[in-house]
Order: C-alpha cells, then structure tokens, then sequence
C-alpha cells in the first residue's frame, strides 16, 4: 500500500507519478497541470533558491519582484518575441461578473514587464550594469501532457536580466550563469549535464543566442532542457528604448541577457536517480540526510530511545540534516522501508548491543552497503560517509549517460541509434533547413521502422529527433571528442560539418 507498486523500466510514466505522491513530495490538483508541492520537495526547492542566490548575489546581482499581471498591448510589443508562444499565454478576462476593458496576462516571463522600467532607469553609463533577479512563479498554458515538475502550468522558477554597457561584459555574465546552472545540477542534485549553444531553430527567438544545460533520462531516453542562458544582445534594448548617454549627447543601446532556472530540476533530480524502492536523494539535497531508527528490546526502550536521541542531538550540533524516528507505532522494518521510500541518503540502527560495543549500524540508500560506525567518531564519518554518497550518485549517473550518447557519422545509423534511447553525436552543417530536414526524416524513419519491426518494442523511442545543443569545447573533450575536423561532412545533408552537434528527443 505504501510501497511503490511498480518498476521504473515497466512504465516509466506511472512510476513517476507513483514515486511523487508516495513520497509526499506532490499531491494531485484538480485543474489540469497544476501541482501541490508539499514540504519533502518544497525544502528542495529552498536549498537550490539558498544556493543559487547566494552565488548570484556575489556577482552583484539584486533580487527584486515585478507585477505577476501583463496588458495585451505590453505583452505584444514586439511580435516576434511572442510569436510561438501566444498559445501558451493565460488571459483574465473578468472580474467578477464583470468583463474587463482590456484582457490582462498571466507572466508568462517578465520581459515585457521589466524592461519598460529597464529604460527610465537606465540614462547614463552610471546606471549600468543593471542585474536584477525575481523568484516567482510563471504561468504557461501549455497543451503537452503536464507531468509533476516537468511540464506544469505553474511553475517556480528565478529569472535573471541583466543590462550592460558592452558585449564583451554580456558575454561573460551569459556563461558565468550558465555554470553556475551546471553547479546547481551536479553539485547539489548529482545530475550530469551538458553545456551548449542552441542552434539557430532552437534559440529564444527575441535573442542573439542561447546558451543551455542539458540533461538526460536514461529510462526513457529523453533529453531534457535544463536551464539556459541567454544572450539577448541589443534586440530587446531596442524594442523598449533602454539606451544610456555616452557623451556628446549620443546613446548606445544596452547589451542584455537574461536566466533562467525552474522547479523541473527536481523532478529531473528524481527522475534519474530513484528505483523501484523510491527516491534516492544526493545528499547536498535531502531535507533529511540521516535517519537513526533505535531497536528497542523489552525493558531497556528508555536507555534505547535516549541514546538514540543523543545521537540526533550530536549530528545536529554538527549541522547534519539528522532525524531520530521515535515512533513507538511502529516496529523498525516498517521505519526502514518508509524512510528508503523516502530516500534519505544515510540510514543508522541503534541497538542495544551496538550501544554496549559503541558501534552503530550503518546503511546507505544509493547502493544498500552496510558498515558498523565507531559510536567515537560518528559525525566525522556520517560527513565523508554523505561527501561519498554525492560523488558515487552522481558517477553512476554519469555512466548511465555517458553509455547513452552515441556517436554517428552517416545518416543510416542516425534513427536506429536514437530508437535505442539514445542522445546522438553527429559532425553538422548547423543549417536550418537541414535541422527541419532531420526533424522531417527522423519523425519518418522512426515510424516506419515502428512498423517494420512487427514487435511493438515498447523500448523503442519513436518520435521526431532535434538539436539539444552544439557542445562548448571542454564538454566535447569530457566526452573524449576530439576538435571536428576541416574536412568533416554534416552527417545528413553531407555539406561541411561545422560542429559536433547532439541530437535527441526530448521533453
Ligand atoms: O527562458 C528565459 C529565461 C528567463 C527569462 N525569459 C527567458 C526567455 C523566455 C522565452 N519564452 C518562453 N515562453 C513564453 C511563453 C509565452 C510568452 C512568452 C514566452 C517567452 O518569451
């Protein structure tokens, strides 16, 4: 009843929806995509926002809160920053009985919102650099089928906009961002992720270029945007005006980027590291990182409970995130299966022979290995005990993904690879048109090879493939890519490959 019912690898998607609520990190709503975050998951969403704003702010960014309502006229002040995503924008129309004169938006993100203000208060280069943040929530209509975390209505998230006076300043703050983004992944939640550029179809329309982490689902084989970055250059100072004196009484117009990190990097977090038991938490990221379960014996639970309230008590002098179950409802077994449920990383039993021999039982979540703790020195081996639990979740994640990307050359093992759940390496032209053609001839392919291969292979991904990002230079050789050669060939259209380019179906 309280135990997950089903396996990662038989359905993916009921096992998700499973694990979230099991879990009592979600609790279902009743309008379409719209979640409960209860308190397992909300303190993980705290830990990243601690995180992240403590980094951001020492770049000298200021967080500050704009209006959550958009007027029709603001939102489509340039239409090709909206266009594709008008669908997706929710609209109070009424109030009360009562219609209202102009429809009102939901933010959708808060460009057009913030950058009004951007212009009156940015005159002089004085005034520059401007870097502001909000926490917030956003709003996106979408129609794709809503998963917790992953693709909801409402979502938590920090946007960061940033105006500077040159390019060279805009370009630096693009990437510092970004590697912070790829900080809050694999330091905190122990998911490896790839650092990129989008191609031209994949980018933010109204910027000059984005930059993204990209993270991977090996159940499913699915590639998942993770965070970006973008550039914006001047297209957006132009658009509202945000210029700044320069002497002589001529103006330039600001270079802006702007950030972004939502409440999807938890569910990515769950989604790659959990079993068939329940969530498996990093450390870094656990609200609870030990549990201590006493095993009490007839007539000796008081000397039991105590010790085993001592123990909390040290660990949490110590700064472990450390909780003592002294339910007296429940029998140990019950405890050890919902705290693995659960998915604190570090389990310790408390017995009263371990109290005699001054040991304690010790259990990991990532792997199930036991080992007896010196009672002597328990916080300084609960704390390498957790630094190593971080490291050898994230490691096995990383092979995991790394033996899911395939490298291919020619365009006949370009679907079949992908059909294995695969991210794909390819040399590319970086066209656009070749990009639709791929995006065409993969959709295609895949079906067909549906078709052919009789036995529905439920393992089998079907679905168009796109670009999840050209890969910087440094994560190419982290993969043991070497440069792209002068005379590489893009491996579908065979006119000159420009850049090792990864491919794959994503969320
Ligand atoms: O990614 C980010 C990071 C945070 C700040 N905004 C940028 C770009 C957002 C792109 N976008 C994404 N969905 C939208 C949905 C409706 C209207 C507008 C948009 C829209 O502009």
């Amino acid at each position: 009843r309280d135990g997950m019912e089903i396996k990662k690898s038989d359905d993916f998607g009921e096992w998700f929806s499973q694990l979230v609520t099991k879990t009592e990190m979600i609790e279902f709503y009743d309008v379409s995509g719209c979640y409960i975050l209860r308190p397992w998951s909300f303190a993980m969403w705290e830990t990243i926002r601690e995180y992240f704003d403590a980094e951001i702010k020492k770049l000298g960014v200021q967080n500050a809160y704009f209006p959550l309502f958009v007027s029709k006229k603001r939102l489509t002040t340039e239409e090709d920053h909206i266009e594709g995503f008008a669908a997706e924008v929710a609209w109070v129309t009424k109030s009360g009985k009562k219609d209202l004169e102009e429809p009102i938006a939901v933010r959708p993100t808060s460009e057009t919102i913030m950058y009004p203000a951007y212009s009156k208060w940015i005159r002089s280069y004085r005034d520059l650099p401007l870097k502001l943040n909000q926490w917030s929530n956003v709003v996106r209509w979408e129609f794709k089928y809503p998963t917790p975390f992953i693709r909801s209505r409402e979502f938590l998230w920090q946007e960061g906009h940033t105006a500077f006076a040159t390019k060279e300043e805009a370009d630096v703050e693009v990437l510092q961002i970004l590697n912070l983004y790829r900080s809050v992944y694999e330091d905190l939640l122990a998911v490896p992720v790839i650092r990129g550029r989008k191609s031209d179809k994949e980018k933010f329309a109204g910027g000059l270029y984005t930059t993204t982490i990209e993270g991977f689902i090996p159940t499913n084989g699915r590639a998942i945007q993770a965070a970006t970055s973008h550039c914006l250059g001047q297209n957006f100072s132009r658009m509202f005006k945000i210029e700044y004196e320069i002497g002589d009484n001529k103006k330039q117009f600001v270079w802006q980027n702007s950030w972004g990190l939502t409440t999807r990097s938890i569910g990515v977090m769950a989604m790659v590291h959990s079993d068939d038991k329940g969530l498996v938490l990093p450390p870094r990221i656990a609200p609870i990182q030990v549990v201590v379960v006493p095993i009490l014996r007839k007539g000796m639970e008081k000397m039991v409970r105590d010790a085993a309230e001592e123990l909390e008590q040290e660990l949490q002098k110590d700064g472990i995130r450390v909780k003592a179950d002294l339910r007296d409802d429940k029998n140990p077994g019950w405890k050890f299966n919902y705290w693995e449920l659960k998915g604190v990383p570090l389990r310790l039993e408390l017995g009263p022979r371990d109290i005699e021999g001054g040991s304690v039982m010790a259990t990991k979540r990532v792997d199930g290995e036991k080992s007896m703790f010196e009672r002597a020195k328990v916080c300084e081996t609960v704390k390498t005990t957790l630094e190593s639990i971080h490291k050898s979740t994230f490691e096995k994640a990383r092979i995991a993904r790394d033996e899911k990307i395939v490298r291919v050359d020619k365009w006949a093992d370009f679907v079949p690879a992908l059909d294995k759940r695969t991210m794909v390496l390819a040399p590319w032209c970086e066209q656009t048109p070749c990009e639709e053609d791929v995006k065409d001839r993969s959709g295609e392919e895949s079906q067909q090879r549906l078709g052919e291969e009789g036995e529905v292979d439920k393992k089998a991904l079907s679905g168009s493939a796109k670009t999840l990002c050209i890969p910087f230079e440094e994560e190419l050789s982290r993969l043991g890519v070497e440069k792209i050669g002068e005379d590489a060939k893009c491996f579908a259209c065979a006119e000159k490959a420009t850049a090792y380019t990864l491919w794959g179906r994503s969320y």
